[in-house]
């Protein structure tokens, strides 16, 4: 069968992408192929998803008709475009979508010229189909290419579309975001256990107060200055933990947070 989907790194997000693709049947298994370095890393997505699995970015470049998918680390991009740029032009020109933090599409373009080239912000909820991604369009690109960056994404959650000057600030709220969450999930569990909770039952409570939070502002679109305000009893215990909240400088640390974050994403471009 036809190679058809190539993916150049399967780490965490590169094997998010890759289970939802073959579990939604958007790609069968010997219609793709990874490269990774590590060898147990590749036996073991050989073993468990039954693609190809190879050491060689050149292969899976060359090798690829429809997508390539680029989910090495920033730092290696340089790299690795060297690595490749005698064979690019070699092949069917596939679709590059690059989810690297941080390098523009001016350098994504500039390592596969003339190539249709997106970009892309998913986040991990992407490993349970629950991610958001945001994607951005390089100047090769034409409708189809849009419809597949859509049907790849929207196998691990919800897409939406941004001009590539908001894609910096997309990965520092909702890129990094799951890892602030989930900070918050761990600090409520110690506060919990410091009230005197047992650790399983205070992580079970946070967990699901979290979950049903957002599933309670997802689904009936309140405000979550009205869901607050909803939950807050005159002179009772909410608004005596807001109260600490706000002395801490909660708001201004996940404010600080995204845009540390958007900064750095920033600078990895450079
Ligand atoms: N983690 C996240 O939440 C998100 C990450 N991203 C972006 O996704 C990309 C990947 O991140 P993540 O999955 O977390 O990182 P990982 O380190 O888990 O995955 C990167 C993979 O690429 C492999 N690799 C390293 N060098 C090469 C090379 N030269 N050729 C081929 N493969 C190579 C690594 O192997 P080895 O381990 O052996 O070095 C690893 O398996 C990053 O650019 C990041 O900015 C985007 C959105 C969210
Ligand atoms: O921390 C990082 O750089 C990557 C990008 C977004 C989430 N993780």
């Amino acid at each position: 069968m036809t190679i058809k989907f190539g993916l150049i790194g399967g780490g965490v997000m590169g094997e998010a992408l890759l289970s939802r693709l073959i579990d939604r049947g958007i790609y069968q298994p010997s219609e793709v192929i990874v490269s990774e370095p590590q060898p147990s890393r590749q036996s073991y997505l050989e073993q468990k998803y039954a693609v190809t699995v190879t050491p060689d970015n050149r292969l899976v470049f060359t090798a690829a008709t429809e997508v390539v998918f680029l989910a090495v680390k920033p730092q290696v991009f340089s790299a690795i475009a060297q690595e490749l740029a005698d064979v690019i032009g070699t092949n069917s020109s596939p679709l590059v979508i690059s989810i690297l933090a941080g390098v523009p599409l001016g350098q994504l373009e500039a390592g596969f010229p003339q190539l249709p080239v997106i970009r892309a912000m998913p986040n991990t909820p992407a490993t349970v189909g629950a991610g958001i991604t945001a994607i951005c369009l390089g100047a090769y690109t034409h409708a189809n290419h849009y419809q597949k960056a859509q049907e790849i994404f929207a196998a691990v959650g919800e897409v939406v579309e941004v001009p590539e000057n908001l894609i910096d600030a997309v990965t520092g709220l909702s890129g990094s975001g799951p890892a602030y969450v989930a900070l918050m999930v761990e600090a409520l569990a110690d506060g919990g256990v410091a009230a005197g909770l047992p650790r399983a039952i205070a992580y079970q409570l946070a967990l699901s107060t979290v979950l049903g939070t957002a599933t309670l502002l997802h689904e009936t679109k309140l405000h979550p200055a009205e869901l607050k305000d909803r939950v807050t009893s005159p002179g009772g215990t909410t608004i005596a933990g807001i109260a600490q909240l706000e002395k801490a400088g909660f708001r201004s640390a996940l404010i600080e947070a995204v845009i540390a974050a958007t900064v750095r994403s920033l600078e990895l471009g450079k």
